[in-house]
C-alpha cells in the first residue's frame, strides 16, 4: 500500500501481474493492467473536459503528488498545452488561490519562526537535494507579494527542470522562506496559510536568509540554489551576496538577460541589424531590465564596441519615468544607464520619440503599456521594430501579440512572456513564442549539475543564450517565431547544458576533468519519463 502511495514509485493501474504479486498489491487495485499510454490519454482525456486552466491545475498537481512518472509523462509529451497550466499564466492565479486550492504539501516551508533550527528543519526533507528553487514570495510574476503562497512558483520551476531538461525530481527542492507578506488581503484571508504577520526586514531578514543558505549547502553539499521572484531589494543583494562562493544564480536577473539577448539575436537574423547598431528602450528599469542590459551590453562589447558607448544604447524608463544623470534617489543597479546629457522625460511614449529606439522591452509588470500609439510608433520609427512584452502573467503583458503585430502592420518582431496563440493578419499566419527564462534555466541548471560546477557565471548566462539562438531555424523565424518550438526544448536544454557545462570545464569550476563528449555526460544524467 505504501508503495501506491509514493508518487515517486507509485505507477498505478500500471503495475503488472508479476509486480503485483511480488509487491503485496494483489487485490488492492483493479484487475486490468493498464499501459502508460492508456494511463495518459486517460489523464488528458480528463483534463480536457475540465471547464478552466485553475481546475486543470489542480488536477494536474494531484497527479503530480499521486504519479510522478505518468505526471511527466503527460507533461513532456504535450508540453505545449500544459506549459501555460503547470506554468506562467496559470500558475499565477494558482499561487493567488494557494491556500484555497491547496490539498497537499510539495517543498519545504522554512519560515522565520524556524530561526535557529533551519539546519534541523532541513533533515526532514527524505531526498538528497541538488537543486533548489527558492523564492520568498515578495514579487511572484508581477503580482506582487503573494507570500507563502509564491510556493507555485518554485514547484512550477522544478517541473520544468524535469520535464525541460530531464533533472531527476527526487533531486528537485521547492522552498519557500516565509518571512510574512506585507499583503493585506492575504493576512485577512481565512484560507491563507503562511506566517500572519508583516515581511522580517532588515539584519533580522538577512540574517534568517543567510542562515538557511549555509543550512542548505551544509545538508545538501554543492546544491544549485536559484533565487526566484525575489524582490528587487532582496534579488540584487543576495545575488551579490553568494555569487563568488556558493552554486547561485537569480532566475530573473540572468535567465531572463539569456533568453532577451537569444530573442534578440533570432530578430535581427531577420531585420539584418547587428546588436552593437541597437537602441534599447526598457520599460521597467529593475531585476529584469537591468539583467538584460548588463548582458546585452557585454555581448555589444563582444562585438567591438567599447563599452561606455555599449551603456549608451540602452536606456531605462522606470516609475518616474526615464533613468537618467543627476535624477534624485537614483541607486544601485539603475546607475550604469543614467545617462548624462539627457534631459529628464516623463513617459515612455515620449521616451520612443525621443531616443528613437530600434526595440522596445516591457519588463515592468504594468498590462498595456504598449498601446497603439507605442506600436504605432515603433513601427514608423523602424522598418521591422523589435517589440517584447515580457511581463508575467498575460494580465501584465504589455501587449497582445495581435495589437503588436496589428498595430506595426505585421512588422513587429514579437516576444511575450507569457504564451499567446498564432495571430493571423491580412492572411498571413504569425507564431509568437516566448521570452521566458523557462528556455534558459532548465538547461542551466543541467549543465550545472552534470559538470559538478561550483559557481554559476555570467559566461554561462552568455553562452546559454548563444546557443538558444543557435536552436531557432528558418523556418521558425519565416513564421515570426524567435524561438524554437517547445516540444524541442529537451534537446534544446541539452545543448544548453553541454555549452555551460563546457564553460565550467574551461574555467576549472567543474567538480573533476572535462569527458571527451560532454554532451554525452550531460545526456546520460537525464530523467525519462517512464516505468
Ligand atoms: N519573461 C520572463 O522570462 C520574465 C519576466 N519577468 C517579468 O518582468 C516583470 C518585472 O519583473 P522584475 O524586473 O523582476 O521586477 P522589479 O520589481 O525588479 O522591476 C520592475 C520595474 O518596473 C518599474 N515600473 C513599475 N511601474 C512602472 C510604470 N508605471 N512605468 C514604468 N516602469 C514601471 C519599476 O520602477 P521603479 O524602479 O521606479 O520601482 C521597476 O524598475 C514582472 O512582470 C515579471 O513577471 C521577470 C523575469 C522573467
Ligand atoms: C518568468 C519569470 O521568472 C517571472 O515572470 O518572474
Ligand atoms: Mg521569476
Amino acid at each position: 500500500m505504501a508503495l501506491l502511495r509514493d508518487p515517486l514509485l507509485n505507477k498505478g493501474t500500471a503495475f503488472t501481474e508479476s509486480e503485483r504479486a511480488a509487491l503485496g498489491l494483489r487485490g488492492l487495485l483493479p484487475p486490468c493492467v493498464l499501459t502508460m499510454e492508456t494511463q495518459a490519454q486517460r489523464v488528458l482525456t480528463n483534463l480536457r473536459t475540465l471547464p478552466t486552466d485553475l481546475e486543470k491545475y489542480v488536477a494536474l498537481n494531484a497527479l503530480h503528488d499521486r504519479n510522478e512518472a505518468l505526471f511527466f509523462r503527460v507533461v513532456v509529451d504535450n508540453i505545449d498545452e500544459i506549459q501555460p497550466i503547470i506554468y506562467t499564466p496559470t500558475v499565477g492565479l494558482a499561487c493567488q488561490k494557494y491556500g484555497l486550492i491547496f490539498q497537499r504539501p510539495r517543498g519545504m516551508f522554512i519560515s522565520s519562526r524556524d530561526r535557529g533550527q533551519i539546519a534541523e528543519l532541513l533533515k526532514n526533507w527524505p531526498y538528497q537535494a541538488k537543486l533548489i528553487v527558492v523564492t520568498d514570495g515578495e514579487r511572484i510574476l508581477g503580482l506582487g507579494d503573494l507570500g507563502a503562497n509564491g510556493m507555485g512558483i518554485p514547484v512550477g520551476k522544478l517541473s520544468l527542470y524535469s520535464a525541460c531538461a530531464g533533472v531527476h525530481p527526487e533531486a528537485c527542492l521547492p522552498v519557500v522562506l516565509d518571512v510574512g507578506t506585507n499583503n493585506d488581503e492575504l493576512l485577512n484571508d481565512p484560507y491563507y496559510l503562511g506566517l500572519r504577520e508583516r515581511r522580517l526586514t532588515g539584519e533580522a531578514y538577512d540574517s534568517f536568509v543567510d542562515e538557511f543558505m549555509q543550512a542548505a549547502r551544509k545538508t545538501f553539499p554543492g546544491v544549485l540554489i536559484q533565487f526566484e521572484d525575489f524582490a528587487n531589494h532582496s534579488a540584487f543583494k543576495l545575488l551579490h551576496k553568494y555569487r563568488d562562493e556558493a552554486c547561485v544564480f537569480n532566475d530573473d536577473i540572468q535567465g531572463t538577460a539569456a533568453v532577451a539577448l537569444a530573442g534578440l539575436f533570432s530578430a535581427l537574423r531577420v531585420n539584418g541589424g547587428k546588436l552593437k547598431d541597437q537602441k534599447i528602450l526598457f520599460l521597467g528599469a529593475g531585476e529584469a531590465a537591468t539583467g538584460i542590459a548588463d548582458l546585452v551590453v557585454s555581448a555589444m562589447m563582444a562585438e567591438g564596441v567599447s563599452e561606455a558607448d555599449a551603456l549608451r544604447r540602452n536606456w531605462l524608463v522606470d516609475s518616474r519615468g526615464l533613468v537618467v544623470g543627476g535624477r534624485q534617489g537614483l541607486h544601485g543597479h539603475k546607475l550604469r544607464y543614467a545617462h548624462a546629457d539627457q534631459a529628464p522625460i516623463a513617459d515612455f511614449l515620449t521616451a520612443i520619440r525621443t531616443l528613437k529606439p530600434t526595440a522596445i522591452i516591457g519588463v515592468a509588470a504594468v498590462g498595456g503599456a504598449f498601446t497603439p500609439e507605442v506600436l504605432k510608433t515603433m513601427a514608423e520609427l523602424n522598418e521591422q521594430p523589435i517589440v517584447f512584452a515580457l511581463s508575467n502573467p498575460t494580465s501584465k503583458a504589455e501587449c497582445s501579440a495581435e495589437d503588436a503585430y496589428r498595430y506595426t502592420e505585421g512588422r513587429a518582431l514579437f516576444a511575450c512572456g507569457s504564451p499567446y496563440d498564432p495571430v493571423t493578419l491580412n492572411g498571413r499566419s504569425f507564431v509568437p513564442r516566448q521570452g521566458n527564462n523557462s528556455y534558459i534555466f532548465p538547461g542551466v541548471g543541467l549543465g550545472v549539475i552534470a559538470s559538478g560546477s561550483k559557481l554559476v557565471t555570467d559566461e554561462m548566462f552568455m553562452a546559454a543564450a548563444h546557443t538558444l539562438a543557435d536552436c531557432v531555424g528558418k523556418d521558425d523565424l519565416a513564421q515570426g517565431s524567435l524561438y524554437p518550438s517547445l516540444p524541442r526544448i529537451r534537446e534544446v536544454s541539452v545543448r544548453i547544458a553541454a555549452a555551460v557545462a563546457d564553460v565550467a570545464f574551461q574555467r576549472g569550476l567543474a567538480d573533476g576533468p572535462a569527458p571527451n563528449d560532454v554532451k554525452a555526460l550531460v545526456q546520460s544524467q537525464m530523467y525519462e519519463p517512464h516505468y
